[in-house]
């Protein structure tokens, strides 16, 4: 686990392309913002050659996407792939939604990702694994989630996080998990996309090792998370996501290493 990917966020400044979602867009600029990184989101195909080409890392984010963002998510990954930046997908509610199932589905037969970050119910339905996913929630299954992550990544040729209470990251042979992070996060919609895009800003200056960025970004993003509920007495949904965002900027890699927890 190199933690010290964290500085270097803070010292290069990476950008961060993103087609986002409207519910979560705010939370996911500032989270790329606050940790080092440099956010920019686009809703237009015409710009996205170019868009791509001033980015260090894209994320593509299916949370709420209509015909036309197809359209721009597909060449957005082409041209990830075309321009050789580091791709990242967060295939919201796949587990839930058929249609999405096939939409993300179809988009990684066009394009390859390099990490796709989602919860139990989402990496269950791309790996073709029985569980019962609720909306954008991870619902529940007995499956063994390593398997079922390592089952997707090598179904999609990929890194995968299948994040949640422990978050577990594998290229479909080597299996890292972190256990850090809180239940607030549950209480904050928008935490696993903030967590998608930030994992893009770790890819970004990983030198093209994305097993070790995913998992970086996820120790990081779930101990800062730690981090803030520790200093909270009862459970305050708002004032997590407020402090989330400072900490996010604020925590140290010595910080991160007091609390982490990982194999
Ligand atoms: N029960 C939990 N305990 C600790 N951390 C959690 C828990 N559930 C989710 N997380 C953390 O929340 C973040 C977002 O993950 P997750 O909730 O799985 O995404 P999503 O919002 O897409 O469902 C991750 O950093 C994950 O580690
Ligand atoms: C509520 C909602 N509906 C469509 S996208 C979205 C946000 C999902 O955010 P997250 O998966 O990070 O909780
Ligand atoms: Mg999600």
């Amino acid at each position: 686990m190199k933690i010290d990917l964290l500085n270097q966020i803070r010292e290069t400044n990476p950008v961060v392309l993103n087609i986002s979602n409207f519910v979560t867009v705010q939370d996911v600029a500032n989270g790329i913002n606050a940790i080092g990184a440099s956010p920019i989101m686009s809703e237009e195909i015409a710009e996205t050659d170019e868009m791509v080409g001033i980015s260090n890392a894209v994320a593509l984010n299916l949370g709420a996407f209509s015909k036309p963002q197809v359209d721009h998510i597909l060449a957005m990954g082409k041209a990830a792939n075309a321009q050789h930046k580091p791709l990242v997908i967060d295939p919201v509610a796949v587990g839930a939604i058929s249609y999405r199932k096939k939409v993300a589905l179809d988009l990684m037969n066009q394009f390859q990702v390099d990490v796709i970050r989602g919860n139990a119910g989402e990496i269950a339905a791309l790996a073709g694994v029985a569980w019962d996913a609720k909306g954008i929630d991870a619902g529940s299954g007995n499956q063994d989630v390593v398997e079922v992550a390592k089952a997707a990544a090598k179904k999609q040729n990929c890194v995968v996080i299948l994040s949640g209470e422990t978050d577990v990251i594998t290229d479909g042979e080597h299996v890292a998990r972190v256990f850090n992070g809180t239940p607030l996060f549950q209480l904050h919609v928008g935490s696993g996309d903030m967590l998608s895009s930030i994992v893009g800003a770790f890819c970004a200056v990983s030198d093209g090792d994305y097993f070790e960025a995913a998992q970086t970004a996820c120790l990081v993003f779930a101990s800062i998370g730690q981090i803030v509920a520790d200093q909270l007495k009862e459970e305050r949904p708002g004032t997590f996501a407020a402090r989330l965002m400072d900490e996010l900027h604020l925590a140290s890699v010595a910080d991160i290493e007091k609390i982490a927890q990982f194999d």
